[in-house]
């Protein structure tokens, strides 16, 4: 079964239609990127997965997106309980700045009462800095703020208290657009050690980050699915003329 599935998206902003029916799907367990220039309507799409795009009143979605097999869109699903189980990681890291570093993690997990004990709380919050590839860095600190930590292991931070909550999906946008190169390429490297257990959608504008670090690809362009397919194919024989532009550098 897909982890993500759409039939014929289609987003508008007032009148202005930005996912012009899209038909996608996203195999479980791997890196997926959607990549494309900038407005072509990444972003529009990945808050479509966690129904996170109809907090803007302006946004009209239309179509289904199926996660496992469910449409995240039917009448009887909770769109809070769809954003609990789905972690996302947004391009600016953001940590609860009056939280401690322990305790940006351990929140989801106490306000969902998903853990009887503290030791159970604290086993937990171990887990998933580890997992994040932050543990190391962080366990005699646990008690500081975030505000003490550099960008790249502040967007960790963020991924662990995403990775807490045991999501099966997890949607990244930009997440290193504002990471500098070694900070970039350590959580380049955690997307290679989280697909085995997790589905993660990345949107990136870099055909170069989509090269590196995804197993399939889609380009969107002006709102619609130009191509699809394993990454390796998607670059080194690409179906679509605007494809091969857009790998190649010559479309912006
Ligand atoms: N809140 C909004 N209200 C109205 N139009 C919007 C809104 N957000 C985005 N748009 C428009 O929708 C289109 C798609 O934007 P979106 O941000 O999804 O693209 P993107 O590919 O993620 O771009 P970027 O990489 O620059 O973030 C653009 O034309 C954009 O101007």
């Amino acid at each position: 079964m897909h982890a993500i599935e759409t039939r014929n998206l289609r987003v508008w902003y007032g009148d202005n239609e930005v996912i012009k029916g899209v038909n996608l799907q996203v195999p479980p367990n791997g890196v997926f990127a959607l990549m494309g220039p900038s407005g072509c309507g990444k972003s529009t799409m990945l808050r479509t997965f966690n129904r996170l795009l109809e907090l803007n009143d302006d946004a009209r979605v239309e179509g289904e997106v199926l996660l496992f097999g469910k449409n995240v869109y039917d009448p009887d699903v909770d769109p809070v309980e769809i954003r609990k189980g789905i972690g996302i990681v947004f391009q600016y890291p953001n940590p609860f700045p009056h939280l401690t570093i322990y305790d940006n993690v351990a929140l989801g997990l106490k306000l969902n009462r998903l853990v009887d004990s503290k030791e159970e709380l604290d086993e937990r919050v171990e887990w998933a800095l580890r997992k994040a590839a932050l543990w190391d860095e962080v366990k005699d600190r646990l008690d500081d703020y975030p505000s003490d930590l550099s960008g790249g292991q502040r967007q960790r931070l963020v991924i662990a208290r995403a990775l807490a909550m045991r999501p099966k999906v997890i949607l990244m946008d930009e997440p290193t657009a504002n990471i500098d190169p070694v900070g970039t390429q350590k959580i380049e490297e955690l997307l290679f050690e989280l697909k085995s257990d997790h589905t993660i959608v990345l949107v990136t504008h870099s055909p170069a980050q989509a090269a590196r670090v995804s197993d399939y690809v889609a380009f969107l362009y002006l709102g619609e699915l130009i191509e699809v397919g394993p990454t390796r194919k998607v670059f080194e024989n690409p179906e679509h003329e605007l494809t091969e532009k857009y790998v190649t550098g010559a479309l912006g």
